[in-house]
């Protein structure tokens, strides 16, 4: 079946085949079969040069599509296609929207010589330059821009993160510049810029001018951007420059000290355009559009339209050719990202963050997202005790961002705790793990963060941890992101034992031959006299657990905590609740009664039972004791499905704005706790606008700093007022479902439920529905 696409469809030419769609009602999609040489490449571009634009129409849609056939291809050889399938494409010339066609678009045998960088005549030094960097062929985004890009068309773009979308304007520019650059006048010392890259922060200017300079170094590259002093860059500016990168505060200031000269701009580059919005810049960025010659080629990424960017492309753009790889209707993410979901509450996501680390990363490069930049500081600090780690966020300066993102890439330290400062652009090589500590604004921002990893083909996972009451908003950002999350239980001890186990292991090839003669004599000795334990003890002391790790709860993670489960022959009796998880260990075990923490029922409705939280100690002695027949009580490593009756509340991006009326204030779902009030956390976090780090000289992440800690203070309090934490002291108040009682003692005040028949007041040793309750002790 022939499928799309089209270059074709909008430069015709005998030198290439049409297929038309068979299930296309006009001549609408067609695909570009024959695009095998350097030759097919240069007839393509000048047909297309020669073409006055696209005048095909889908069947399906009022716009043709454009892509080709390679990048559809799944059975290619080439990594990059493998990395890319199932990207949506879609070419709009009539609205800046992005639309997606929902043609389903059947693979074709590719050409791999259609993304041959080699072969598309491209200037030999920058052909040469990419291959050094290990880039030989085009990705996806960067051939679908190549071809209108070179003829000079006005295009708007979006693509999914990590795919190259930097090169697929860097290429065709530097192209332009270096066949011009072949003209000694142009290499004149004081020479004007040529090209205008407009990035939201920072950092992103900084990766843009490293990508071009790499890409080419035989032209003058400079990054302009605040925070660091004006004289390098003007001194810089003043040798005569081809490519200017820039935050647009920065440049606006060099422009209105005369420093930064714009009339000979023959290329203007918007990159990450709606999150200049989102940093406020949208006033600069006008201003500095007017200063531009409005002879120019003009190119727009943006991740969505916001009503800015369109009045931007309409304004500023001329007939631009929109080119979308992304689509309404895909996954958003980029492919080869690992989802997993992991339920946790405010407190426990500190104790199980560096067992996550261990567990997911082994022993690669972490990013961990927070929402403010004091939990940002705070995460980092408390990792730094068994993992090295830095913080990352606007609060932080100029020179120390550079520094720590510059360890960070060279491995010096392997976690970065980052704000959504981080979230856009970075492209920092062998990022294996993105955790979002907390939930992000809204869906763009979880793409965006979790596509610092799995970039440019490679594989890595994400991990989303959210709170018991934030389920449902997982659950819309499933819906909205159309990925699926694995949800998964923290790692168990015994897992992260293993992976620190296998990291120490990793490293031992590290260790020079001359050192390891030195210590033969003395392992020789030990395995003589101990055995494989010698080994056993050595690991355990390199993977930091000369001691036993104290034991953790499953479900609130908390140290020193034992997770058990009772699960009760279904004949004994009709009845099971927490109350009969209450009862029963106040027949076998007082202080378990006492001291029994979260309880949750098991949701699979053929088996009575629960799990239940007991202090490490009490736990030992209670699977001492001898327990009624019938009833099985056992320690656990992995938590059973629950039952999940609660309503959730929370909040995130336009969701929160949706329905935060209704949600607010209602309480959560999450089992029953022993002591110290009600159900489980009520998580009622602010949700706030999305802002970029890098307001140039201006504070960046404040207000989301501002929203996010009243959310965090609210948060901790919701943490604390159902924990455990308060548990003793303030535990004159016994809750169960719910209800407030008087707090039991073993003895006399019998404050739970029968086990035997369910009913309150007394206990099943005293139960007189009990035919054998004398056997209970
Ligand atoms: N054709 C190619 N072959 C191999 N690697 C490439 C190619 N093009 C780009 N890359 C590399 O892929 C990585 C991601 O590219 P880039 O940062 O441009 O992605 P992006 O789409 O801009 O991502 P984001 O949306 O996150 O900003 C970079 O390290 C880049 O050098």
């Amino acid at each position: 079946m022939a499928s799309l696409i089209g270059v074709s469809s909008i430069y015709q030419t005998p030198a290439l085949e049409l297929y038309q769609r068979p299930n296309a009602t006009s001549t609408s999609s067609v695909r570009l079969q024959c695009l095998d040489s350097k030759s097919h490449f240069n007839n393509l571009l000048r047909a297309h040069r020669h073409s006055p634009g696209p005048t095909f129409k889908t069947g399906l849609k009022p716009t043709p599509t454009f892509l080709p056939s390679a990048i559809a291809t799944p059975n290619s050889s080439l990594l990059s296609e493998e990395a890319f399938k199932g990207l949506g494409r879609h070419f709009d010339q009539t609205d800046h929207q992005f639309e997606h066609s929902s043609d389903s678009l059947p693979a074709e045998p590719s050409n791999s010589d259609e993304l041959d960088i080699s072969k598309l005549d491209l200037p030999s030094r920058l052909v040469d330059s990419l291959k050094s960097r290990g880039i030989t062929h085009l990705f996806p985004i960067q051939r679908a821009v190549l071809v209108p890009a070179l003829q000079g068309r006005d295009i708007i773009a979006r693509a999914k993160t990590g795919t190259g979308k930097t090169l697929a304007f860097g290429i065709p520019v530097i192209k332009g510049l270096t066949e011009d650059e072949d003209e000694p006048s142009l290499r004149r010392s004081g020479r004007l810029p040529r090209v205008l890259v407009l990035a939201p922060t920072r950092e992103l200017a900084k990766q843009v001018e490293k990508e071009i300079k790499e890409s080419a170094p035989y032209l003058n590259t400079v990054c302009v951007y605040g925070g660091v002093s004006y004289v390098t860059q003007q001194s810089a500016l003043s040798r005569g420059v081809d490519v200017v990168v820039g935050t647009p505060g920065r440049i606006i200031d060099l422009i209105n000290g005369k420093s930064l000269k714009l009339n000979e701009v023959q290329y203007l580059v918007l990159d990450e355009a709606d999150q200049m919005l989102a940093v406020g810049f949208e006033e600069d960025v006008e201003v500095i559009l007017e200063n531009l010659p409005s002879q120019r080629q003009s190119m727009l990424f943006s991740a969505t339209m916001p009503a800015w960017v369109k009045k931007l492309a309409r304004k500023y753009l001329n007939n631009p050719l929109t080119i979308d790889l992304v689509g309404d209707e895909e996954e958003k993410l980029a492919e080869g990202i690992k989802l997993y979901a992991i339920s946790a509450t405010a407190t426990s996501k500190r104790t199980i963050l560096s067992d996550l680390v261990t567990v997911y990363a082994k022993g690669g490069k972490t990013i961990v997202f927070t929402q403010t930049k004091k939990d940002a500081d705070e995460v980092s600090l408390a990792l730094t005790n068994s993992i090295t780690s830095e913080a990352l966020h606007g609060d932080i300066s100029q020179h120390q961002r550079e520094r720590t993102l510059n360890g960070f890439r060279q491995g010096k330290f392997t976690v970065l705790v980052a704000t959504d400062v981080a979230a856009r652009g970075l492209d920092i090589p062998n990022v294996d793990l993105i955790i979002h500590y907390e939930l992000p604004n809204d869906p763009e921002t979880f793409v965006h963060r979790s596509g610092r990893t799995g970039r440019a083909g490679k594989q890595g996972t994400a991990i989303l941890l959210y709170t018991s009451s934030q389920r449902r908003t997982v659950r819309s950002l499933e819906r909205d992101v159309g990925c699926k999350f694995e949800f998964v239980s923290p790692p168990a001890m015994e897992e992260v034992l293993e992976s620190s186990a296998e990291q120490v292991v990793a490293t031992l090839g590290g260790v020079h031959p001359e050192s390891i003669q030195f210590f033969t004599p003395t392992a020789q000795r030990l395995i003589e006299e101990q055995g494989t334990t010698a080994l056993a003890a050595a690991l355990a002391q390199l993977s930091g657990f000369s001691r036993p790790p104290s034991s953790r709860s499953l479900i609130t993670h908390e140290q020193g905590w034992t997770t058990l489960q009772l699960i009760r022959d279904s004949e004994n009796s009709r009845y099971f609740s927490a109350r009969s998880v209450t009862g029963f260990l106040s027949d076998v075990f007082s202080s378990a009664a006492d001291e029994v923490g979260k309880i949750h029922i098991i949701a699979d409705e053929r088996v009575q039972g629960a799990v239940f939280d007991l202090p490490e100690e009490i736990a030992k002695e209670l699977l001492t004791k001898d327990i009624p027949p019938g009833n099985t009580i056992s320690k656990i490593t992995k938590l059973p499905p629950l039952q999940d009756d609660g309503p959730p509340s929370d909040f995130y991006g336009r969701f929160a704005d949706r329905e935060r009326g209704n949600r607010r204030g209602s309480t959560s779902r999450g089992g029953f706790t022993s002591r110290g009030g009600g159900f489980a956390s009520r998580d009622r976090r602010g949700f706030k606008s999305s802002r970029g780090w890098d307001g140039e000289d201006s504070d960046d992440d404040d207000f989301s700093d501002r929203s996010s800690r009243r959310g965090g203070r609210n948060f901790k309090t919701g943490g604390n007022s159902w924990s455990r934490a308060g548990g003793k002291s303030g535990g004159d108040d016994w809750l169960i479902g719910g209800r407030r009682s008087s707090r039991p003692s073993s003895s006399d005040r019998f404050g739970g439920a029968c086990f035997n028949c369910g009913e309150s007041g007394h206990r099943a040793s005293d139960c007189p529905k009990s035919s054998n309750r004398r056997s209970f002790f």
